[in-house]
C-alpha cells in the first residue's frame, strides 16, 4: 500500500465540477499523504486550479467529497464548510497563482494580519480585552514571535519593515508562503509557487518547502508546471488531463508513464488513444 493511502491528510473522492456545460473536473479521486509533498500536475486547463478552489471553499464541487484528516483523528468534510471555516477549523492554507499580498502594508504586518483570528479570540472580542487582558498581550507576543520565525525561515527578516509591494518578485512569493505558514496549517496548498522564479530562486524554494515538510511536518499540496521542482521535492504526483486523472504514483512512476508522456508532448487525441489501447492490452496480457 502506498504511504499516502496508509496515513492520508486529504482524501478526494469522486469529485466532479461542472461550469454550465463544461466539466472542468471529472470523477476525480486521489489521496494526499500526511507529512508528504503531493503535486497536482497537468497541461493548461486540466482542472488543477479548480480542484484547489474546491478544497479551499471558493467553489463547491458539483458532486464528491473532500475529507481532511487531522492528526487527532478529527475528519472535516470540506465541501460542507464555508471557506472561512476551511481556513480556521480544518486548517487549510493556500497561496495563489497571482500573488495576493497587502502591498501597502509592511512585510511584518502581512504576517500579523494572517494571525488576526487567534488575536481577536484572545481579546474576548472587546476593546477592553485588547487594552487590558494579559491573554491578549501574550497572544500578540506569540503572533510577533511566529512572524519573526517565518521571516527567518524565508530569509526576509531584514525586509520586515518594508512595504510588501517593494519586495522583488521572488521575495513576495516566499512572503506568501510565510503568511500561510503563520496560520499553522495542517495542509498547505501552493498554486504554482515557482512561477516566474529564476533557477536560483527555484532551488531556494525547493529547500524552503523541504524544510517545511521536515521541520514542521506540514503536508503540502502543490500545483506546479516546473518539472524540476515537482520531481525534486514531491513524494507523490497526481496527473490530470481534461479534468480526468491519467496517472498517480511516485515521481519516477509518473515520469515513465506513457499516458503522461503523451499528454505532455501534446500529441493528438488519436495518438493518445493508441497509447491507451496499447496500455490496456499490456494490462490484459499481464492478467
Ligand atoms: N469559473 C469558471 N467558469 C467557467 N469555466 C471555468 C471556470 N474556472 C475554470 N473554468 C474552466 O475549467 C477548465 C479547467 O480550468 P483550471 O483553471 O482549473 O485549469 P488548470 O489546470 O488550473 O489550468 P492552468 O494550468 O492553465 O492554470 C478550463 O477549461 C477553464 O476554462
Amino acid at each position: 500500500m502506498a504511504s499516502w493511502d496508509k496515513d492520508p491528510v486529504l482524501r478526494v473522492e469522486h469529485v466532479t465540477m461542472r461550469f454550465g456545460g463544461l466539466t472542468a473536473v471529472k470523477d476525480l479521486s486521489f489521496t494526499a499523504g500526511r507529512g508528504e509533498v503531493t503535486a497536482l500536475i497537468g497541461p493548461n486547463g486540466a482542472g488543477k486550479t479548480t480542484v484547489f478552489n474546491c478544497i479551499t471553499g471558493f467553489y463547491k464541487p458539483t458532486t464528491g467529497m473532500f475529507a481532511l484528516h487531522h492528526r487527532d483523528g478529527a475528519v472535516h468534510l470540506l465541501e460542507r464548510m464555508p471557506d472561512f471555516r476551511i481556513a480556521r477549523t480544518a486548517k487549510v492554507a493556500r497561496t495563489f497563482q497571482n500573488i495576493r499580498l497587502f502591498g501597502g502594508m509592511t512585510v511584518l504586518e502581512n504576517l500579523l494580519v494572517a494571525q488576526h483570528t487567534p488575536l481577536m479570540i484572545a481579546s474576548g472580542m472587546t476593546v477592553l480585552g485588547i487594552l487590558g487582558l494579559s491573554r491578549y498581550r501574550n497572544a500578540e507576543r506569540e503572533a510577533v514571535d511566529r512572524a519573526r520565525y517565518w521571516l527567518e525561515q524565508t530569509r526576509l527578516l531584514d525586509r520586515a519593515d518594508d512595504p510588501a509591494a517593494d519586495l522583488p518578485y521572488g521575495d513576495q512569493r516566499r512572503l506568501e508562503i510565510a503568511r500561510a505558514m503563520c496560520t499553522g496549517p495542517e495542509l498547505l496548498c501552493l498554486d504554482e509557487p515557482a512561477a516566474g522564479l529564476n533557477p536560483r530562486e527555484s532551488l531556494e524554494l525547493n529547500k524552503l518547502l523541504l524544510g517545511i515538510r521536515e521541520r514542521e511536518g506540514t503536508s503540502i499540496l502543490l500545483i506546479e508546471h516546473d518539472m524540476s521542482v515537482v520531481m525534486e521535492i514531491s513524494d507523490h504526483v497526481v496527473v490530470l488531463e481534461y479534468g480526468t486523472k491519467i496517472s498517480d504514483g511516485t515521481p519516477a512512476e509518473v515520469k515513465n508513464d506513457p499516458r503522461v508522456i503523451a499528454a505532455y508532448l501534446g500529441v493528438d487525441d488519436e495518438e493518445v488513444e493508441k497509447v491507451e489501447h496499447q496500455l490496456d492490452a499490456m494490462a490484459e496480457d499481464a492478467r
